[in-house]
């Protein structure tokens, strides 16, 4: 027993050792990509000549732009002003998709797709230059090769890459690529650290920035940094506390919401490319397509006090907005850190309370409409936000099913509710609510939240379990 004991503490060490060289390696990987990325984007950025000056159109641009050159607001100076324009679009998702289709569609000169995510099933309901084909595919290039298949005239430049300030350099090539090649840029992000880098970005190179939101059944529209108008700062001087935030796979969308507002974005980049101006640079422009209404409301003007365009700016160079936000650029994998390591439980230990038959109360705690997508057979579903409302009929029901398993476990011990959502943020909040409550509106109960919710059970346990 003991030669066993030893042998079993001696592949442990080792274990150990092999995991520390894993960590390690997968560190000079990451480093090493990152400073490929930033190898190959110096390239592009000294490489790139720039647009060529066209004096007049060709016999082929008059006639594929001949619907547009003949709107009087638009007209042959317009046409040439677009293919003189650049246009950089942050993110190829939701708004960048529709946004690119259309201005390459009408003869932009250059546009930059810069992404850093790949293509997913669950993307292809709205992100409509991937296709079936391209999943797996980075969305840079998978966006690049829509546009150039629409209009091989449009140079078209895709950037598989992350802004954010790991990629420090990156950053800072940011702001090269901005002032040398790119007029306009429009964000078509879906978290708020980039938002604030992209904003910086362009107060810091001078370039307006044409910017959408859209989320569930809503959008909205702002000109930022343009003639003389606010910037992003000046309107929203400190971030949103992250916990605030939702993000479209936890909200939802309906797809054609942000094909809408991606439109809007590129109608007001051909506007101001084309020469004719844009008339949202002080002004929110907000669709609700429930109602299908838009609603535009007149924003403040550029603020004297603002941290970047301001008269004393502090901000004179991209600093880290992760830290500045307190959250990540990017909306995946958002993960909450509300409780403490007893009190939750992995999908692998929920299981083998499943196998093991344990009495217990499993409480998923999403909305209704997720569970009508899917559940776990014995569940009890009560939303959070029932929960937090404290609904009586909920709470009885609540009661009722504790009482149960009490009677189940012969009124020996505590109850065990396991707390379940679908990512395992919303649990945690719900076991703290929970938790409040133990001893006066419900009790005998012991609440653990299950890490990584359904999701987690999906990959790790049941491969046949649906993913949304
Ligand atoms: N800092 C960043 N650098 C590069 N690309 C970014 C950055 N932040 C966001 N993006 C990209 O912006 C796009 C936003 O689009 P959208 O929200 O429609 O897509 P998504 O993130 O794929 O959606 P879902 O939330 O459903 O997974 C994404 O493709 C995302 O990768
Ligand atoms: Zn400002």
């Amino acid at each position: 027993i003991v030669t066993m004991a030893e042998e079993v503490s001696c592949l442990k060490a080792r274990l150990m050792e092999k995991e520390k060289e894993i960590v390690a390696l997968k560190n000079k990987l990451a480093l090493e990509k990152n400073s490929l990325i930033d190898l190959q984007l110096q390239e592009k950025v000294t490489t790139l000549p720039p647009l060529k000056l066209k004096a007049a159109l060709s016999n082929e641009d008059i006639m594929r732009y001949s619907r547009q050159l003949i709107l009087p607001e638009f007209g042959v100076q317009g046409q040439l002003n677009l293919s003189q324009t650049s246009v950089l679009v942050v993110g190829c998702g939701g708004l960048g998709c529709p946004l690119a289709q259309y201005l390459a569609a009408a003869g932009i000169g250059r546009v930059g797709l810069l992404d850093y995510d790949e293509v997913e099933l669950s993307n292809l309901h709205r992100q409509v230059l991937h296709g079936e084909d391209s999943q797996g595919q980075a969305k840079a290039q998978s966006a690049a090769h829509a546009v150039r298949r629409l209009n091989s005239t449009v140079e078209c430049i895709p950037y598989h890459l992350q802004l954010s300030p790991e990629n420090k350099i990156t950053a800072f090539l940011l702001l090269d690529i901005m002032h040398l090649m790119f007029d306009i840029v429009a964000d078509c992000s879906d978290n708020v650290p980039t938002r604030y880098l992209v904003n910086d970005a362009c107060v810091l190179s001078g370039k307006p920035l044409v910017s959408a939101s859209a989320l569930r059944m809503e959008g909205q529209l702002t000109v930022y940094n343009y003639r003389g108008g606010p910037c992003y700062r000046c309107l929203y001087p400190k971030p949103p506390p992250p916990e605030m935030v939702t993000n479209c796979s936890d909200g939802g969308i309906l797809g054609v919401v942000p094909g809408i507002m991606g439109c809007f974005q590129a109608l007001e980049v051909l506007k101001i490319a084309s020469g004719q101006g844009s008339s949202c640079g002080q002004q929110l422009l907000m669709f609700d397509a429930q109602d299908a209404k838009f609603r535009s409301i007149r924003l403040r003007s550029k603020q004297a006090s603002c941290a970047v365009c301001g008269e004393n700016p502090t901000v004179t160079h991209l600093v880290d907005y992760e830290k500045f936000c307190g959250s990540a650029a990017t909306d995946k994998c958002r993960r909450l850190n509300l409780l403490s390591k007893d009190q939750r439980v992995t999908v692998q230990e929920y299981k083998s309370i499943v196998d093991n038959t344990a009495a217990h109360l499993l409480l998923d705690v999403r909305p209704l409409v997720e569970v009508d997508i899917c559940h776990l057979p014995t569940s009890l579903n009560i939303p959070l936000s029932s929960l937090e409302d404290r609904k009586s009929e909920h709470i009885r029901v609540l009661k009722e099913r504790i009482g149960r398993v009490k009677e189940e476990m012969l009124n020996e011990s505590q109850v065990p509710v396991y707390v379940i959502c679908k990512l395992g943020n919303d649990s945690q909040k719900a076991v703290q609510v929970l938790e409040k409550m133990s001893g006066s509106e419900v009790d005998f109960v012991t609440v653990k939240d299950i890490c990584g919710g359904l999701m987690a059970w999906a990959q790790k346990i049941d491969p046949s379990f649906p993913q949304y």
